[in-house]
């Protein structure tokens, strides 16, 4: 096995969350430390304002240079900390680095068009192997992209190697900027089993809402959104949205939705009824989501930030048929996890096993990808 660590920067541009986990890419055996390094708000502003710039910025451009060059030393720093944790806790080092880097554009093709799409995650895998001395997996979607996939989400394959044992059919639901749910069917665990794709926008609206109307980076405890009611003509307007009656294979871009929410109206609503909508808007997504599985799932696993808004998770239930709980029933670390995943995937990269299936990005057939950055000297 190899004692890998996984870093995830995800679509809500809060930090970088790195994990230790000790796995060959198929089986997962001692699970490490994991930690989360919050990006300082220069950055994080920075970061926001890259996603906006993303479509016609150039490759070499000082801005995005900073960004990336500021980004990926926190990824260093985060790495560098897991390390002593790890050798503190385990008398263990690491022998590979999962590097997602952070996503500042994602237009996969949409399914069955032929012309090519594009994800853009950025970060300097080449630095960071040489500043860490140790190999680097990273650019885990273009391969899926360029194949005709819509290179998200990766994590599933992970999602049913822990859940090995659960009891199946089972709905995993990452609750980030954006949502996705994994389903695992019953009988043999395997890849064929697997169905997942993207919910719809979750806390990522709601983020910059908060942001708008009440000056934090997010609507801690959700305590904006219970203080207010959806708005029911808003709301109706979104859930006619196309994208939620479309069938799988589907991926968003963080910003997807953002043209459809001034549409619709949100931004006229107060700040309280504005998030309550916002957070029944996510739910009614992920119930939207359901209707396209295989087979109810007994109950609803969430993973993400998310899972820690309570009107989000009171919003869910009511949407759900089956019970909605955080991953850690399970005695996952729902924090944690896509890190973990990232770690996963990097051996899967390492070992040339394939990391994208038809049932989770519609690849046409199951696709490695990934790339090496080796230190070099
Ligand atoms: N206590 C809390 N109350 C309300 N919301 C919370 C809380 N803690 C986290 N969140 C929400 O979760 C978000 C972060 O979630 P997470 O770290 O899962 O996202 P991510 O990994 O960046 O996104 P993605 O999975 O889309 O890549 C925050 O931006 C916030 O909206
Ligand atoms: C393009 C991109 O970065 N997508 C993310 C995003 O955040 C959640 C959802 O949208 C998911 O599809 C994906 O991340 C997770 C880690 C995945 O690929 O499984």
């Amino acid at each position: 096995m190899l004692r890998t660590i996984g870093l995830m920067s995800g679509t809500s541009l809060d930090g970088v969350d790195a994990a230790w986990v000790e796995t060959d890419g198929e089986a997962i055996g001692r699970i490490g430390p994991t930690l989360t390094l919050p990006y300082e708000p220069a950055l994080r502003r920075d970061l926001r304002r890259l996603l906006d710039l993303a479509g016609d910025i150039a490759a070499d451009d000082p801005f995005l240079a900073d960004c990336v060059r500021r980004l990926t030393e926190r990824h260093a720093e985060a790495v560098e900390r897991l390390r002593a944790e790890a050798a503190r806790a385990l008398g263990e080092d690491a022998d590979l680095i999962g590097f997602h880097g952070q996503t500042i554009l994602h237009r996969p093709a949409p399914p069955g068009e032929r012309r090519p799409g594009r994800t853009w995650q950025v970060g300097d895998a080449a630095w960071l192997a040489r500043q860490a001395g140790l190999p680097v997996a990273h650019d885990f979607r273009s391969a899926d992209v360029a194949a005709g996939g819509q290179g998200a989400p990766l994590v599933p394959v992970v999602h049913a190697a822990l859940a090995a044992s659960l009891p199946r059919p089972l709905a995993v639901l990452n609750l980030g900027g954006v949502g996705n749910v994994t389903w695992i069917g019953p009988g043999e665990a395997g890849h064929g089993r697997l169905i997942a794709f993207d919910t719809g926008p979750a806390n990522g609206p709601l983020d910059d809402w908060a942001r708008t109307h009440a000056q934090t980076d997010y609507d801690r405890d959700g305590l904006l959104a219970l203080a207010g009611q959806p708005d029911g003509a808003v709301l109706g307007r979104l859930m006619a949205h196309p994208w939620l009656a479309a069938p799988p294979p589907k991926s968003l871009d963080r910003l997807d939705f953002d043209r459809a929410l001034k549409e619709a109206g949100a931004g006229a609503l107060s700040p309280p009824d504005g998030a309550a909508t916002l957070v029944a808007f996510a739910a009614v997504c992920v119930a939207a989501a359901s209707r396209h599985l295989p087979e109810p799932p007994l109950q609803w696993l969430v993973a993400g930030g998310g899972r820690r808004n309570p009107a989000m998770m009171k919003a869910l239930a009511a949407a759900l048929e089956q019970p909605v709980r955080p991953v850690e029933v399970a005695g996952w670390n729902g924090d944690a996890l896509e890190a973990q995943a990232f770690g996963v995937l990097a051996a899967r990269v390492l070992r040339g096993l394939p990391i994208t299936f038809p049932g989770t990005t519609g690849a046409p057939e199951p696709l490695t990808g990934g790339r090496i950055a080796r230190p070099v000297g």
